[in-house]
């Protein structure tokens, strides 16, 4: 039966999902999670398991849930009044959505990286040795120098920066600055690594320069990023998943939702039938 027979004879919509020939373990596996803005329900019942040292791309029409979703895995979604969310988010035995959880200490596990780069009003070398300062990661001055070089030269602006690390951080172009907020979640040694539409406001050379850290990143880090582009999606993800309407309608590799979609709504968008 097709999801949409499912929808229709259950009331229940089902996602297709498609195995993944490398098998992966898990490091995220999201089961049955709703997410409600007062008494709008966004999400619905949306159950994924998110492969570790992989990059899973979110993709689906404005307003669908990418975000919502994203949001979940390191609980921002709490920053918002009136949202609420439902269900498991088990990060190898422990669910993000436990409310007994410390959220600093969820989000240095689960960084974040936004849409819009956003650096601190702070010099260069301060916006990376910030958090492993609050941390407590680094032992003394020495570590957190060498912390900070690490990070930097992880996210491939290490080069470029190396003889200005007390300017400031928004001195730098769009591109640079992006960087500079992903060498800053890499510098409290994450597990995961969200990304919100990372190049939305890059141009095409700083665009590629992140897509290529994300390739290089995804050997150590888990990564999940929303995106519109889908030859971004395609570029850099192992697998995607597309939602509709609040519902993930299908997800498995990447290659597979893109040349061969099960459902016609992800056919329907990616061909670019809307969007
Ligand atoms: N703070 C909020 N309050 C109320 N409703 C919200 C809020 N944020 C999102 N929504 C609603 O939840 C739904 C999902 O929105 P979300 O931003 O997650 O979608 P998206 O797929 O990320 O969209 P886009 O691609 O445009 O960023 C939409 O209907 C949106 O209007």
């Amino acid at each position: 039966m097709s999801a949409v027979a499912a929808e229709a004879s259950t009331g229940r919509y089902e996602t297709i999902r498609i195995a993944d020939p490398v098998a992966r373990p898990t490091k995220i596996a999201a089961k049955e999670v709703y997410v409600h803005y007062g008494a709008k329900e966004a999400l619905h019942h949306v159950s994924i398991d998110i492969p570790a040292q992989a990059v899973t791309a979110f993709i689906g029409p404005s307003g669908c849930g990418k975000s919502t979703f994203l949001r979940c895995f390191n609980r921002m979604n709490d920053t918002i009044e009136n949202c609420r969310v439902d269900g498991v988010l088990d990060m190898e035995g422990e669910d993000l959505n436990d409310h007994s959880l410390d959220v600093v200490l969820l989000r240095a596990r689960v960084g974040m990286v936004f849409q819009k780069p956003n650096p601190f009003p702070k010099s260069i070398f301060e916006n990376i040795a910030y958090g492993p300062r609050i941390h407590g990661v680094a032992q003394d001055k020495a570590h957190l120098q060498e912390i900070v070089e690490t990070s930097l030269k992880k996210a491939g602006l290490w080069e470029e920066v190396k003889d200005r690390l007390n300017e400031p951080g928004t001195g730098l172009s769009g591109g640079q600055q992006q960087r500079l907020c992903i060498a800053r979640a890499i510098a409290v040694s994450p597990e995961v690594i969200l990304m919100d539409e990372p190049c939305s406001a890059l141009d095409p050379i700083a665009t590629a320069k992140v897509e290529e850290l994300i390739g290089e990143l995804r050997q150590n880090y888990t990564i999940i990023i929303v995106t519109h582009s889908m030859s971004q999606a395609q570029r850099v993800s192992q697998r995607t998943a597309y939602f509709h309407l609040g519902y993930l309608v299908e997800e498995g590799p990447t290659e597979s939702i893109f040349n061969n979609p099960q459902e016609k709504r992800t056919k329907d968008y990616i061909t670019g039938v809307f969007g």
